[in-house]
Parts: C-alpha cells; structure tokens; sequence
C-alpha cells in the first residue's frame, strides 16, 4: 500500500483500541486470537533470522542494525520500506487493506528477517524444526513498563493503558499484550541454551554498540569493513533513528499512532523509569520482581 493511502487511511473503530484475547492464557488481540490456527502453523524457513523480544525491548532498533549488516552498511537500499514491511510482524495481524504479518511473510522470498512478540512457548514449532536463527533482545522490566505505558496512549491498536498507577499493576500481574514480561525474558533465557539463540541486552546495546554489533555480526557469520561498522553505529543511533521516516513509524496514520501523544522514538535511554516511579512503586514493584525471577540465572544490569 503506498504511504500516501496509507495517510489517508480511516480504520474501522473496531480496530482502534481492540478487543483482547487470549491464547493460551497469555493475552493478545483478538484479531491475533482469532488467527491464531494460521499464526501456529507458520512455516519458518531454515536461512530465516528472527527477531524476538518482549514488546519495548529494543526490536526497532535490532530490526535496523541486522537490515544495515545485509546490506552492507547501504542507507538507501535501508530506506526501502518502513522497518514493519522490510521484516514482516509474524504475528501481528490487521484489516485489509493493511499488510498482516503473515501475509507478507509468506510473500517474501529468501532469506527473510522477521520480528515477533511472542512468548518462546508460542513460537511456531517449525522455527525449531528448521532450526533457524533467532536474535533475542532484553530490555530491563521498569524501562519496558514505561516505554510500553507510553506507546499505549499513542498506539490505538493495543488497549488503552488507564493510568499510570493502574498500568504499573496492569504491567505487573502480567495482563498487556504477549503477557508477563518476566515470564517472556526467563523462558526465551531457558530456550537460548537449547536453539541457535543470540541473547542480548538493551542496556549493553546502550553501552557499547560496536561490541553488541561484533556480536551480531559473528551470530550471522558476516565480515564487515570497519567503516561500514562505523556507518552502522552511527545510522543506528538514537538521534538518526528517530529522524528516519522509515524506521519511526511517522508514516502510518495518526488514526492509528498520534505522535503528539507520545513519540515511537521517545527517549531511548536506560534508567528512565526513575522519572516515573514513585519510592512506593518501586519498592513494591521490587518485591514482586525478586518473587517472580527467583530460581533463573537471568540478571539486568542496573548501574546504567
Ligand atoms: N536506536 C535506538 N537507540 C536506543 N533506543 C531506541 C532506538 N530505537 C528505538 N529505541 C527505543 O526502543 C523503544 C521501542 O522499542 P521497540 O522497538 O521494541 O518497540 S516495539 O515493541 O517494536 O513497538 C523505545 O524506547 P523508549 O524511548 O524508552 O520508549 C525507543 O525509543
């Protein structure tokens, strides 16, 4: 669909601030719900990479950096599309005339990169029967509750978050789209062991991006030159993402995401959380967390 369609795009209301429902007693759209027979019977390719992460976590700014390495460090050619048609959404499903995630999926030919959402006990099974690569990113649990808090207000395609007191609860107990995030990075944590599983961390992208780059270049078996390195970092940064049309989802219509609510790319920084919780709410929130990681060797650094 071209983007000047897409601006002038009026979504049924039934598609704004939609329904939810679960699948397997992890929530979701009901569009996704309702799909769910054709979500679980995807066929992943084996030279398929996937991006997976709990919902905030980093995914855009992964999409970019692994569509940058296969490119060979090419801008234009990373400008082709919006990140959501470049790597298809697996699960994500919408109306016609918009692109569901597995539409375009099936569409495209070899290799494709995809993204998903979904917690590891729903993957498809045949990413695991064809063994392909999957990149996992994690994001600490009190930066992914305010980026998501926020994306909630301005995205009416996820529930409307209530406010901020009743979305902390909300985030907590698990009951947002693709569930718990404690739940999501433990079980994808288990997983990494057992499958081709690139873990990585949004703080440690934050921190050194050329050393989380190295990483992923090594997991895809790609050599670049260091000034094609160096145009990746700098191409995948915060400041030029958030300028980028084809990466900020500015192009789709404020019917479906109002920027003046709150930008996609809103601040891209680890630690955010301390402006929004108040001594109260992290203690408790901490509480809770201790109880619900206890027994995993999963850690989140803190001190950034
Ligand atoms: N390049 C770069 N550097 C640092 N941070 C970045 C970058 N690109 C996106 N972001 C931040 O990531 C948050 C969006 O997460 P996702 O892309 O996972 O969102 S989504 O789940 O796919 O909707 C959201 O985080 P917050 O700013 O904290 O809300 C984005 O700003």
């Amino acid at each position: 669909m071209s983007l000047e369609k897409m601006n002038d795009l009026q979504l049924d209301d039934k598609y704004l601030e939609p329904e939810t429902k679960e699948v397997n007693g992890i929530l979701m759209t009901k569009m996704i719900s309702d799909n769910w027979d054709n979500i679980w019977n995807f066929q992943a390719r084996p030279d398929d990479l996937l991006i997976a992460t709990y919902a905030k976590a980093g995914t855009t700014w992964t999409q970019e950096i692994v569509d940058m390495i296969q490119n060979d460090g090419d801008v234009q050619k990373c400008q082709r599309a919006n990140t959501f048609d470049r790597q298809p959404f697996i699960e994500w499903t919408l109306p016609p005339p918009l692109n569901s995630g597995l539409d375009l999926a099936n569409q495209m030919p070899s290799p494709r990169t995809l993204k998903t959402h979904l917690p590891v006990q729903l993957l498809p099974p045949s990413f695991w029967k064809e063994n392909a690569k999957i990149i996992y990113v994690a994001r600490n649990a009190k930066d992914c509750l305010v980026s998501y808090y926020h994306f909630s207000r301005m995205n009416k395609m996820v529930p409307d978050p209530g406010t901020w007191e009743e979305y902390v609860e909300t985030f907590k107990a698990g009951r947002v789209l693709w569930g718990s995030w404690h739940d999501h990075v433990k079980g994808w944590w288990k997983a990494k062991d057992q499958h081709r599983i690139l873990y990585l961390f949004y703080e440690d992208m934050k921190e050194d991006p050329r050393r989380e780059i190295q990483k992923i270049l090594k997991f895809l078996e790609k050599d670049i030159s260091e000034e094609v390195l160096n145009k990746i970092i700098y191409h995948t940064s915060f400041d030029v993402m958030k300028q980028n049309p084809m990466a900020n989802y500015t192009t789709l219509p404020t019917s479906i995401m109002d920027h003046s609510i709150s930008p996609f790319m809103r601040k891209g920084m680890p630690g955010d959380w301390k402006n929004y919780f108040t001594v109260a709410q992290n203690e408790e929130f901490d509480k809770d967390y201790q109880k619900k990681m206890k027994g995993s060797t999963l850690t989140f650094r803190t001190e950034i």
